[in-house]
């Protein structure tokens, strides 16, 4: 697959957000692409479901999750601890297009599986001490389409939404951990479900 062809990488908006640096590029794989991309890491990640603890109770994550990487680094949050797997020829097809437009070498991706509505994922920055002050995280969405939600920490009346379409790739970059939430809510609609990609420095 060549996922150079029929690229949309000049099709970008920048969210209007203070302090923070989102950048959302809507249609960076073709329908194509994403329908193949979509499908084979629905099959071919090695998915696992977690126990968190937040606030001294354990339960299930309320998703599916795994991680990849061409380092043996590991990642921690939410009391858990995850090793990582080498990256699959897909996720380097992905790295591979990502890397240009975010201009850094990403070491490693943290996948979402959200199976369907209930699924989500609760408020939280990914600011974890690995990553470093001003991570850049490159998030790619396949499947059915979910709302992303920001909350300014300071001012919890700032709030932004966006749509995650199919195929698109969102950057968050420089203060934006520093001074922002952000959650994938549940939905009470019947829907399908969708795989989450975020790339990050791990080293
Ligand atoms: O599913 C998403 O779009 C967000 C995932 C996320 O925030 C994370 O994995 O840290
Ligand atoms: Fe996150």
């Amino acid at each position: 697959m060549n996922l150079d062809l029929f690229s949309a990488e000049n099709d970008f908006i920048k969210l209007d957000m203070p302090d923070a640096d989102v950048v959302y590029y809507p249609e960076l794989f073709s329908r194509n692409q994403s329908d193949v991309l979509f499908e084979t890491l629905l099959k071919t990640i090695d998915w696992q479901q977690d126990n968190i603890t937040v606030f001294g109770k354990t339960y299930p994550q309320p998703r599916l999750t795994a991680l990849y990487s061409n380092n043996d680094q590991s990642y921690s949050y939410s009391n858990i601890t995850m090793y990582p797997k080498p990256f699959t020829k897909e996720l380097v097809l992905i790295k591979e297009k990502i890397e240009p437009i975010s201009q850094i070498t990403f070491t490693t991706c943290l996948l979402n599986l959200y199976r369907n509505g209930q699924d989500s994922n609760g408020w939280h920055s990914d600011n974890e001490k690995e990553l470093g002050k001003h991570p850049v995280i490159g998030s790619v969405s396949l499947g059915e389409e979910r709302w992303l939600h920001f909350k300014n920490k300071k001012d919890k009346n700032q709030k932004h939404k966006i749509k995650l379409q199919h195929g698109s790739l969102l950057l968050m970059k420089g203060k934006t951990q520093e001074y922002w939430l952000h959650q994938i809510p549940k939905t009470k609609k019947v829907i399908r479900p969708r795989i989450n990609i975020t790339f990050r420095v791990i080293k």
